[in-house]
């Protein structure tokens, strides 16, 4: 259709451009060959069942919005059990069915917590139950006065010995909790987190089975007080989801309802602790973490997908002679917004399937009862949970508005991807606060190998993603070789340069903090500075992740190269954007910068006639990227007129409220008009 500048067919055009093979991207981005096929498949389950539609649920109340939630989770169920899907086609049904609601704290945290801190008995008794949907769970840990603070939280669960139970107990209004997703009014159980007191002594925070709701007709037990703690941001969007109040008023649990794999409460009272960390009661909160930085890249290539193949379609200016109007994909100022988010979505993917191994491994290794690489998988999951969430919030604002006037609307889906996705940067760790515990680590580091320097070849080497700041003596005082513009394409240039400059940030805050009069006195003024430290740590993390996926194996003709392309591209881009950074530390001239932001210009133009084949290789349906202007098939206008009627101020012609307010005012003024 060529009415008023919508061309369908600039996509395939765009399409016909690619200098890759799709296919072989898919591959690269879903993992596997056989993880394109169960995600397609699964895909186009979701889109073709129309209890999945989703196109008008902005415009539901909160009431029919919880409603359909409740519907499109039993139908998914249903569908699970008819077509006996396994668990990881389970799980991409739901995420396909995309609409957040209690089942995904059911399978993503409840079952997670009773997994990891349930002693085997405990797993055996309740498992099953929730895995048959018999009782649903939730994880309620975040109170009304506490959230970050884990040690804070008021909540208790004082042992009883002549009952053999714990008694749950809400002191303080403060103490009620606050934001459990499914708590408000789906569960009937939750793992409640609460301060152990036995013999009179408090132990700390503990985890706890407790059910909340009868089995029978879903009424609150005695004692139980809950509730859903209103509308959130935005519409549609999380407004799903029953984020919960709950208060105890001496609520009695059996002894067994403890979770005591990490430690125990014996008949008599007795507190036992087992020989393992006590930071595996944060283990339920690590998998999360973990979870969302590959949900990130989702969420990231959702929204470029839809401004990538909107600006192949969105023509303006250039006509004037009577040619053709350009599009505005065209546009150099559009590619420099779009292009490293491009990247930045490939570059979250690779790195969340990295960090899915890293948590395998831990894991494994947890099991075997070596404890030693939990630090750095709580740092890892901590810093890419909280730099690829915040880029992520904003890069979906970005993408909106380089969708101009049309992004704002629902319809282009970008309104609501940003209100469910932003939260992101809060819920399971505030980023700010989970950026200061990569700090933590990065400062110790950096104040040992500072004292040890001298003998940092003999002595203790840091291992994992900190193994370069073993690297001290060269790291502190290198300078970049780099001397013309493509220079900048050898991966042993970027990761010199970004080794660098994160090792000498955790330094120049180590060197600061010891000159205060405190070391707490000293970490707390440096904060700001701390938190910049750990971006650079991070960053180098996901740039060397993603030149080690390059060194992998990678088929399909052309594949290898475009992503050798978005990897510079994204590490250039976040050179240029920190560059600041980069100069202040010494780490390279102002002439290398510009050398790099040369070559960045020169990748753009090598990327455009790939962009939209390069958002295809993430075979989104239209049906997931729920957007009348990313559609495959690039009919954007008419889809836009049509999506406007279904808004439900059009169901009539004349407005309600015209006879009572607009009517009136109208007579009003055209009597004024007439004296
Ligand atoms: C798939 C599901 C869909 C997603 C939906 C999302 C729904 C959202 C759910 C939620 O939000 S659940 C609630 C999440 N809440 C939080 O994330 C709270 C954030 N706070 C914390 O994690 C911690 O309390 C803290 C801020 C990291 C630490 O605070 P503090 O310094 O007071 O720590 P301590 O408790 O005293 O522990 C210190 C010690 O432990 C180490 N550590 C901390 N966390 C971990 C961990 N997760 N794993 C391993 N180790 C950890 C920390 O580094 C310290 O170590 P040392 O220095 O003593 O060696
Ligand atoms: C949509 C959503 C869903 C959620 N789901 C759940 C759930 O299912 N279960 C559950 O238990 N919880 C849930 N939560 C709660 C969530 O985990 C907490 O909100 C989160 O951990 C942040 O804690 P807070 O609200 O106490 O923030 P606060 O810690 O009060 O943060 C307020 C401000 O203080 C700053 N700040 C705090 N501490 C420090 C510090 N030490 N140094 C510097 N700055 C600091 C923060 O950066 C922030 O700017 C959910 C929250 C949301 C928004």
């Amino acid at each position: 259709m060529a009415d008023g500048g919508g061309e369908p067919d600039q996509l395939a055009g765009e399409r016909a451009t690619a200098q890759f093979d799709v296919d072989g991207m898919k591959v690269a981005w879903a993992g596997s060959r056989h993880a394109v096929e169960v995600a397609d498949r699964m895909a186009r389950l979701v889109a073709s069942d129309p209890v999945f539609r989703k196109d008008t649920r902005t415009m539901l109340s909160r009431k029919e919005l919880f409603k359909d939630t409740l519907k499109k989770a039993a139908h998914a169920w249903k569908r699970i059990v008819e077509l006996r899907l396994t668990e990881e086609e389970a799980n991409l049904l739901r995420l396909y069915v995309d609409q957040p609601g209690y089942v995904d704290l059911h399978w993503g945290m409840f079952v997670p917590a009773i997994k990891g801190q349930g002693t085997e008995e405990q797993q055996k008794k309740w498992l099953p139950m929730a895995y048959k949907f018999q009782i649903i769970g939730c994880y309620a840990q975040t109170e009304l006065g506490h959230g970050s603070n884990v040690q804070g939280l008021e909540t208790t669960a004082t042992f009883d010995p002549s009952a053999d139970e714990f008694v749950m107990h809400s002191p303080t209004l403060t103490s009620s909790k606050w934001w459990p997703g499914g708590l408000g009014k789906a569960s009937t159980h939750a793992v409640v987190y609460a301060r152990l007191i036995t013999e009179g002594k408090d132990y700390g925070i503990h985890g706890f089975i407790v059910q909340l709701r009868s089995l029978d007709d879903h009424s609150p037990l005695p004692g139980v007080t809950l509730g859903d703690i209103g509308g959130k941001f935005g519409s549609g969007a999380y407004n799903s989801m029953d984020n919960g109040v709950l208060r105890f008023d001496h609520v009695r649990i059996p002894r067994d309802q403890m979770l005591m794999r990490l430690s125990q409460v014996t008949r008599e009272g007795k507190y036992v602790h087992s020989d393992v960390p006590k930071q595996l009661l944060y283990g339920t909160m690590v998998y999360v973490r973990q979870t969302i930085v590959a949900d990130a890249s989702k969420a990231l290539s959702r929204a470029v997908c839809i401004a990538v193949r909107y600006s192949a379609i969105r023509k303006q200016f250039g006509s004037q002679d009577g040619g053709p109007e350009t599009q505005v994909l065209n546009y150099k100022t559009q590619q420099s917004r779009l292009f490293p988010l491009l990247a930045s979505a490939y570059a979250y993917r690779f790195v969340g399937q990295w960090l899915k191994w890293l948590y395998t491994d831990v894991t494994q290794k947890l099991e075997a009862k070596d404890y030693s690489t939990l630090p750095e998988a709580h740092a890892c999951t901590a810093g890419l949970k909280s730099v690829t969430t915040s880029a992520t919030a904003d890069a979906i604002e970005e993408c909106r508005k380089l969708c101009g006037g049309h992004g704002y609307l629902n319809s282009s889906g970008l309104p609501e991807l940003f209100a469910v996705y932003v939260p992101a940067c809060t819920y399971e760790g505030d980023n700010v606060v989970l950026l200061l515990q990569v700090s933590v680590v990065l400062h110790l580091v950096a104040r040992f190998l500072m004292k040890t320097v001298a003998q940092v070849a003999t002595g203790k080497q840091p291992v994992g993603t900190i193994a370069y700041m073993g690297n001290i003596q060269h790291l502190m005082q290198c300078k970049s070789a780099v001397n013309t513009a493509e220079d900048w394409l050898n991966p042993a240039a970027i990761k010199e340069v970004f080794e660098a400059r994160a090792l000498r940030m955790a330094v120049n805050c180590a060197q600061n903090i010891s000159k205060a009069p405190s070391q707490e006195e000293g970490f707390s003024e440096l904060s700001p500075d701390l938190l910049e430290a750990a971006v650079a740590h991070v960053q180098l993390i996901i740039v060397t992740k993603f030149i080690e996926k390059l060194q992998e194996d990678i088929p399909g003709p052309g594949v290898k190269e475009q992503l050798q392309k978005l990897c510079s591209i994204y590490a250039l881009h976040l050179l240029h954007k920190h560059l600041g950074d980069f100069l202040s530390t010494g780490c390279i001239t102002a002439r290398q910068g510009a050398l790099a932001n040369e070559l960045l210009g020169k990748l753009y133009a090598q990327v455009r006639p790939n962009a939209v084949a390069l958002v295809d290789a993430f075979d989104y349906t239209d049906h997931y990227l729920g957007s009348v202007l990313g559609r495959y098939d690039g009919d954007v206008y008419p889809a836009l007129y049509e999506e406007a009627w279904k808004d439900p101020l059009n169901e009539t012609v004349v407005p309600d409220g015209y006879q009572e307010h607009l009517r009136p005012l109208l007579k009003q003024q055209l009597k004024l008009s007439r004296l």
